[in-house]
Parts: C-alpha cells; sequence; structure tokens
C-alpha cells in the first residue's frame, strides 16, 4: 500500500491562493468580428477611429436659428421665412447649413400652416441645443480598456467608434481528462461493472461558459504509464488540464503519484467534503487541476478551483464573490464529520478515518430577502453540492464541523460565496 502521510492538505483558501500564484499564463490574442465578440476578453485598448458626431449636431427636435438674431432678445419674428432664420432640425442629425443654435419645438409657437413661428424662449447662448463635432467622442479617444469582457454594450460602444473587429485574448485550451479502467463512452450497452463518462459534458460546458475551449482527452485507463503520457500529450496541447479520478487512496489512483513523480505538485488534498481529494500542480509549466472522480463533487469542485485558473489567464478575479447573509433556516443536525469518534451507526471500518483538525463541509443554498430586507440563505433539498436537486442554488458555504464548533442557528450571519 503507498504511503499517503507525506500529502499536504490546505484549506480552500489556501487552494486558491496556490493557484492563483502558480498558474502563469502568455495568451496570445486574436482578430475577431464583433458580433463574436460577446464575453470575450479585450486584449488591448479600443479607441475612437472618427470624431463623432463629425459636424455640429442638434440635440433634441428642435427649430435651428442663427444665435446672432437672440443676442440682444427676443427678435420680431413676424417676417421671417423658413430656410432663411429659421429651419427645423431633429435630435442628432447635422445643423442645417449655416445654422448655430437650436430652441426645442416645445418653445416654439408656429401658426397654422407653419409658415410662421415665434418663440415662447430664448436659447442661453451660440451653439446652444447643439452638439459641437467629437463631443461624444473625439478620433484617439480611449473608449473601451484593455481587460474589459466584452457585453453587448460595450460591443455596440466600441463599433461606434467605427471598428468592425477586435483583438481579443485567445480562448485557453482548457483540456478535461477522465480516468479510470471502469468508464466507457455514453451510448449503446454498458458492460458489467462499467460506468459512463459523464462528467465531460458537465465540464467542458462549465469551461465554455466560463470563456474557454474545451478539449476532452479520451478516457485514461488506470496505469502509471498510460497516465504519464496522457498528461505530457495533454500538456503539449493545452492551457490547463483538469485531471479528474484518480485522485482518492485506491490502489488503481495514480493521479497525484504521476504528477509527483512527472511535475510539482503543491497540495494533495483540501480540508472540505465534498471536494476533498482536489489538488493543484503543474506539469510541463502546465497547471493541472485536479478534481475527484464522483460527479457531484466534480461539479462543484470545478467552480472552486478552474474558475480561479481560468480568471487568472484572463487578468480577472480568481475569488468568488463573498456576501454576508442570515441563515434563514437551520442546516440541520450533526454530520458525520462532527460525530465524536465511535458515535457511528455504520461500523469504523465503512468509514474513512477523520484526519483531525479543521475540517468544514460545504453546503450549498438558495438566497432570497428576507421580510425586513436582509438577504437569508435557506438549505436545499440537499445541501450537498454538486448534486442535481441543489442545482439552481445561489451560493456555497463552508460550514466548520470540527470538534468544538457550534453549527450555526438561524438568524446567525454566515459568510457565502455566489457560484460563478
Ligand atoms: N479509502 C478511501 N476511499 C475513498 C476516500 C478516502 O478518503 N479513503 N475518499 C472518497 C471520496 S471523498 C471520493 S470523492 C472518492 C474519490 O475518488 P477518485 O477521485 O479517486 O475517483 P475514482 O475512485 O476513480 O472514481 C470514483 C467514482 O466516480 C466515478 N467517476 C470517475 N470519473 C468519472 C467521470 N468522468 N464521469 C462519471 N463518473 C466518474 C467512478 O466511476 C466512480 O464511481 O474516493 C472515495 N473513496
Ligand atoms: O473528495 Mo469527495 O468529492 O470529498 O466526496
Amino acid at each position: 500500500m503507498r504511503d499517503h502521510s507525506n500529502h499536504r492538505q490546505v484549506n480552500k483558501q489556501e487552494a486558491v491562493r496556490i493557484i492563483t500564484e502558480n498558474c502563469r499564463f502568455t495568451p496570445e490574442s486574436e482578430s475577431v468580428p464583433i458580433q463574436e465578440a460577446i464575453g470575450r476578453i479585450l486584449a488591448q485598448d479600443v479607441c475612437a477611429n472618427w470624431d463623432n458626431p463629425n459636424t455640429l449636431t442638434c440635440r433634441m427636435d428642435s427649430v435651428a436659428v442663427h444665435w446672432a438674431d437672440f443676442e440682444h432678445g427676443m427678435p420680431d419674428t413676424s417676417d421671417w421665412v423658413r430656410g432663411k432664420q429659421w429651419e427645423f432640425a431633429n435630435t442628432g442629425v447635422a445643423m442645417p447649413q449655416g445654422f448655430d443654435t437650436a430652441i426645442v419645438v416645445e418653445h416654439v409657437v408656429f401658426s397654422e400652416n407653419d409658415t410662421k413661428i415665434s418663440f415662447d424662449a430664448l436659447p442661453s447662448g451660440k451653439y446652444a441645443g447643439t452638439s459641437a463635432a467629437g463631443s461624444k467622442m473625439k478620433k484617439g479617444d480611449l473608449l473601451v480598456e484593455k481587460g474589459t469582457k466584452i457585453t453587448p454594450l460595450i460591443a455596440a460602444h466600441i463599433v461606434s467608434g467605427n471598428h468592425t473587429h477586435v483583438q481579443v485574448v485567445k480562448k485557453p485550451k482548457v483540456l478535461f481528462m477522465p480516468t479510470g479502467n471502469e468508464l466507457v463512452p455514453v451510448g449503446g450497452e454498458i458492460p458489467k461493472g462499467k460506468n459512463i463518462e459523464s462528467n465531460s459534458y458537465m465540464i467542458a460546458a462549465k469551461i465554455e461558459q466560463w470563456g474557454g475551449e474545451p478539449m476532452v482527452a479520451d478516457i485514461v485507463p488506470d496505469t502509471k504509464e498510460a497516465l504519464k503520457k496522457a498528461l505530457h500529450d495533454a500538456a503539449a496541447r493545452a492551457d490547463i488540464i483538469v485531471l479528474n479520478a484518480g485522485s482518492s487512496k485506491g490502489n488503481d489512483d495514480w493521479g497525484i503519484e504521476m504528477l509527483e513523480e512527472e511535475g510539482t505538485i503543491f497540495y494533495h488534498q483540501t480540508n472540505h467534503g465534498p471536494g476533498h481529494h482536489s489538488s493543484f500542480g503543474i506539469l510541463d509549466e502546465t497547471p493541472v487541476v485536479g478534481i475527484s472522480g464522483p460527479p457531484a463533487g466534480a461539479a462543484f469542485t470545478t467552480d472552486y478551483y478552474l474558475y480561479p485558473a481560468m480568471m487568472v489567464y484572463f487578468g480577472k478575479n480568481p475569488m468568488l464573490s463573498k456576501i454576508k447573509v442570515r441563515l434563514g433556516q437551520e442546516l440541520g443536525g450533526m454530520k458525520k464529520h462532527q460525530k465524536p469518534a465511535g458515535d457511528s451507526a455504520k461500523a469504523k471500518g465503512e468509514d474513512r478515518p477523520m484526519e483531525g483538525g479543521e475540517f468544514y463541509s460545504v453546503k450549498q443554498l438558495i438566497l432570497r430577502q428576507g421580510e425586513d430586507g436582509v438577504i437569508e440563505a435557506y438549505p436545499t433539498k440537499t445541501m450537498r453540492p454538486g448534486a442535481v436537486e441543489a442545482e439552481g442554488a445561489d451560493a456555497y458555504y463552508l460550514m466548520p464541523t470540527w470538534e468544538g464548533q457550534r453549527p450555526p442557528q438561524k438568524g446567525d450571519m454566515i459568510e457565502v460565496e455566489l457560484r460563478p
């Protein structure tokens, strides 16, 4: 049996710190048409390519006049002629040639057939009611800063600067590597004792959602040689590897060993469950985010540990947003980890021994506003993260479970992290 006693266990905060400090990327950029750029990250500042507007324009639906006629007070307009002393000018259009000032139509009194006009208010000065050339943007003005995520509004803003394409950060290639002799691809008859490889579908979708280009490796059998080859091949092709399963203590769990032998491993496990068997290493300069095999753990540990690595690639904040909320309902009785040793209904040999020290149980919670306006957290049908019944929950909570810790009570303020 292999020795796991040297395995380094860290808490979530430490794990994210290690990931963010050790992920080093030099992303390339590419030019894409704006309509394909939504959700991408700008690789360069975008500056205006023209003066907008490029001539004096009218600000509101107005009548254009000459300031000189108003300089000394309200003029006698009885003999004014359209096209000479006044002209119609509408919102956003160029001022008619020679006119410099605009009075909104609501302050214009028209004769029955619109031939005669008078005004019930004066313009404040020359160019009142108009926008100067370049007043919205001047050629060379910074429109959007490098590093900004392109949203629909930002895309339109870039277009208004006269750009058809933008330079964006290339999508990181994130390779998901399923491992395990018992796994088979979906479809058809499933041989006895085999299990369907389903995690790749979930994780590829998350990678895409977070702005990456997902790649899925073939299922890697549980041998050191196969894993070694697969990992080096993957590192040559990908920016980030997600190594799935083979993470715990089974006699064919080689993931951690291979990382240790072939690269550098920074931590082997975390002090929370589910997700206990999450790890992080670097192999051939490629970050390897190790997550446990069971789908429930794989689901949320990618939120915890792959999301930050991808955000580092984009130069974005790798932390999940934290907020303080009020617990609206008890989170349930003592959990497995809180029970004193020997108090289990199960025989001791069925349960893994607790390693002692601080250990957190990860809960998934729904947030909604309480009657007094304070945001409250409520348990989902099951609070176990990654469970289908908990999908749709808003936040994660790390509940302390070690000896001497009192579980949070209804009404307590707790800090939760929003799901990415
Ligand atoms: N003696 C101990 N046994 C286990 C421990 C422990 O501490 N001591 N930890 C348990 C916990 S917690 C977890 S989580 C799992 C971790 O298992 P692995 O990450 O090593 O994964 P496997 O053993 O290879 O597989 C477990 C389970 O998940 C299924 N799986 C794996 N990959 C996929 C995939 N891509 N798609 C769908 N399902 C997948 C696999 O078929 C197994 O059923 O270890 C516990 N045991
Ligand atoms: O690592 Mo396991 O995901 O704690 O259930």
